[in-house]
């Protein structure tokens, strides 16, 4: 049937690495139906072989969107969104620190390739060393620092969220949680801002059962990593980039914790970190201050000094 429909321009999201993390977010993305994904890997036949699996199961699934596999930038060109998940994961044993040196290079090549095809586009990182990364990404991009933020603060806030869900024994559906901070061993989750039906959490569990479920959030990565062996999170990690690019794409007015450029606030400056912060169709809007205790405020500005203390080893290899 011949058709004389206007072409439309289609929403179009690139993930850029093709392996655990960024073939499950291209899956939900376009499983959602929320928009065309360009996967793109450095290792040619697996971004295509991917893209033709996911294409194939189309009307399976009953979406429209459209999945390209490709190793040229070329095909990223004019894209909305980028996410960027290239990289090495890390071993058991390993720090997310320890990734640096290697996933550096690799985040610096690929923002310097996608930004030029998509200079318009909003920049999400997820390789590790979460907090660093993004810097870096957001230094060669030269892109304001509302366009270029970072996934952490939704994965450990639902991680946090579902530890306490399987303490209490309800659904994860009524529990808000909270994670400041650097993606590393020292952020920061916030009891009295984790709450079960708008009821704090810190009224309905005692302190060492709390101070249990903070520390195995602090380790939520890790715990999988050797579990797994080889390789770390996907399925939750891809969750919530997910939420990232729906809230961006959709324009919803969310407030998530996610990983942004401090110019004063919680009285720090030139550091991406996570913070709550409201996303649109513009990236980050605005980044919400909230009151800190002492305590807090000392984990907060100790997980910022070892962000700190790797990216200046990070700069030093620009
Ligand atoms: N921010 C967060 O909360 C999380 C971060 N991560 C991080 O995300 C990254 C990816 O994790 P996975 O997908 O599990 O690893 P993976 O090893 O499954 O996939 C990485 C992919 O990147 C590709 N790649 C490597 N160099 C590239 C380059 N120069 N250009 C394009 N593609 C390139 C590889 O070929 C591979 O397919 C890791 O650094 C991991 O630590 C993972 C989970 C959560
Ligand atoms: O732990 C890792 O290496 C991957 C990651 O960041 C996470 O799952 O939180």
């Amino acid at each position: 049937m011949a058709s004389s429909l206007a072409v439309c321009r289609p929403t179009r999201v690139s993930v850029i690495g093709a392996g655990n993390v960024g073939s499950t977010l291209a899956q939900r993305i376009v499983e959602h139906n929320l928009a065309d994904v360009v996967l793109l890997d450095i290792v040619g036949g697996r971004p295509e072989g991917i893209a033709l699996d996911l294409l194939e199961a189309r009307g399976l699934e009953g979406h429209d969107r459209r999945i390209v596999g490709t190793t040229e930038y070329a095909a990223t060109a004019g894209s909305d969104v980028v996410v960027i998940t290239a990289g090495l994961p890390r071993k058991p044993g390993m720090s997310r620190d320890a990734l640096t040196r290697a996933n550096a290079q690799i985040v610096i090549e690929a923002t310097r390739q996608a930004v030029a095809q998509s200079p318009e586009a909003i920049f999400i990182i997820v390789t590790n060393p979460l907090d660093v990364m993004t810097y870096l990404a957001w230094k060669v991009s030269k892109l304001p620092p509302p366009r270029v933020m970072g996934m952490a603060g939704i994965l450990d806030s639902a991680r946090f969220q579902v530890f306490i869900a399987k303490e209490l024994g309800l659904s994860p559906i009524d529990i808000r949680t909270m994670v400041l901070g650097g993606h590393g061993d020292l952020m920061v989750p916030l009891p009295r801002y984790s709450t079960v039906s708008g009821i704090p959490i810190t009224e309905l569990m005692d302190a060492s059962t709390i101070d249990r479920l903070v520390e195995r959030t602090r380790n939520g990565g890790a715990e999988i990593v050797e579990l797994l062996r080889t390789g770390g999170a996907f399925y939750a990690p891809a969750s919530s980039a997910y939420t990232m690019v729906e809230t961006i794409l959709l324009n919803q007015p969310r407030l998530l914790p996610i990983a942004a450029y401090l110019q004063g606030e919680y009285g720090l400056n030139d550091l991406y970190l996570g913070v709550p912060a409201r996303l649109g169709c513009g990236g980050v809007e605005s980044i919400l201050e909230l009151k800190l205790t002492d305590e807090e405020r000392i984990a907060l500005h100790k997980s910022a000094e070892s962000v700190r203390y790797t990216l200046e080893y990070a700069l030093d290899l620009l």
